[in-house]
């Protein structure tokens, strides 16, 4: 997240406001010096919200992308005050090619409205120098492809330890989730630079980007104003009081799991719902920026589910009355994550695949076998 003094920089998240979420804070620090209690608790909030703040200061990595944040924020606003003539120049063309422009309205929200959001995508393979047809980027963009290529290797590096941390506490290789989504491999990992338009009426009061899950791996999010709510567990998206403000805090990345996860740990861990509605306070009356570095497993990676460790298999399915939809002889299991994507991809454009929160299911204890 964006340093303390970008944060006074703008508008206070109003300390009054209710519902705020609760969530971890969970230390890239401890991380990486292997704080056993510190991948615990990311196992925990993995399992029961989906969502963790990783806590960046203290790491030299996390210091610098701090720093890193901060401006991207300004390579975000450069950009999008390019005119729409010319960001449309570089429209991006789904589902051929995701990369590039999409502006605001061709989205839909959850009432069929057009969504107050427009963003562009830049994608990891480019950025890394390993794409066969790199895309060409307007100026600011293009402009600090180094800066860019900065923040994903910096971004990579903390997701490196809270994957091995996942690893380690679910008794599975270190390596094993890393490998699925290895950075030197062609992925449709993106870096996603988003504006949501100002409520400046009670009329633009609505949902800036519809209710969904991310359909990755791992989404690490940079915000700085408030607009974020997530779906409390156990509750219906068409409940408003089930939604929860998150509160963006300085030098900390908003985490969360995408439903590969929850595909691979055959549903042990959380993709959990959640949406963009406008800032809160005064926060309503500015464009609120945010970087959403969106993981995604490399394109020929299975989607079937892991086996070992305490993975949960087909038979703990039926044992626990549980019913996951990957028991890998059915069609997600047979995917590529690629062939996976573009489906999710196609319906969450069309307002469609949006229905509910996944995984959260109880884990099999530590080295003990389970018989029923
Ligand atoms: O703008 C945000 O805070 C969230 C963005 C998001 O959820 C996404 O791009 O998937
Ligand atoms: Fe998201």
């Amino acid at each position: 997240m964006a340093s303390a003094k970008y944060f006074a920089s703008q508008p206070a998240f109003p300390n009054d406001l209710q519902p705020v979420a609760q969530i971890a804070t969970v230390s890239l620090a401890k991380l990486v010096a292997r704080d056993t209690g510190e991948a615990e608790a990311v196992l925990h909030a993995c399992r029961t919200l989906g969502f963790f703040l990783l806590d960046l200061t203290g790491d030299p990595v996390g210091e610098s992308l701090i720093a890193e944040v901060d401006a991207v924020f300004d390579v975000v606003r450069q950009t999008m005050k390019l005119s729409v003539d010319e960001k449309n120049k570089f429209a991006q063309d789904p589902p051929r090619d995701f990369r590039g422009y999409k502006a605001q309205g061709i989205m839909k929200t959850e009432t069929g409205a057009p969504d107050r959001c427009e963003f562009y995508n830049v994608s990891q393979d480019d950025l890394l120098g390993q794409s066969s047809a790199p895309r060409t980027n307007p100026d600011p963009i293009a402009a600090h492809t180094q800066l860019l290529r900065s923040y994903l290797e910096h971004g990579q590096f903390a997701l490196t330890h809270i994957l091995r941390a996942l690893a380690t506490q679910l008794e599975l290789l270190p390596d094993t989730f890393r490998d699925l989504q290895a950075p030197n491999r062609a992925s449709g990992t993106i870096m996603r630079l988003i504006r949501y338009a100002p409520s400046l009426t009670s009329a633009d009061m609505r949902t800036g980007l519809l209710p969904h899950t991310d359909f990755g791996s791992v989404t690490l999010l940079a915000n700085v104003l408030g607009g974020l709510q997530v779906l409390l567990p156990h509750s219906a998206p068409e409940d408003e009081n089930s939604w929860q403000w998150v509160r963006p805090q300085p030098g900390c990345l908003i985490v969360n799991m995408g439903d590969a996860m929850v595909e691979w740990t055959g549903g042990v861990l959380r993709s959990n719902m959640h949406r963009v509605n406008y800032a809160p306070g005064d926060q309503r009356y500015i464009d609120r920026y945010a970087i959403a570095m969106l993981v995604r497993p490399y394109k020929e990676a299975p989607m079937s589910r892991l086996k070992g460790g305490r993975i949960p298999t087909v038979e703990d399915d039926k044992c626990e009355g549980v019913e996951i939809a990957n028991d890998n002889a059915n069609s997600v299991g047979n995917l590529t994550a690629y062939e996976w994507e573009l489906t999710k991809a196609m319906s969450l454009k069309e307002g469609s695949d949006c229905a509910r929160s996944r995984g959260g299911r109880q884990l099999k204890p530590k080295q003990v076998a389970v018989l029923c």
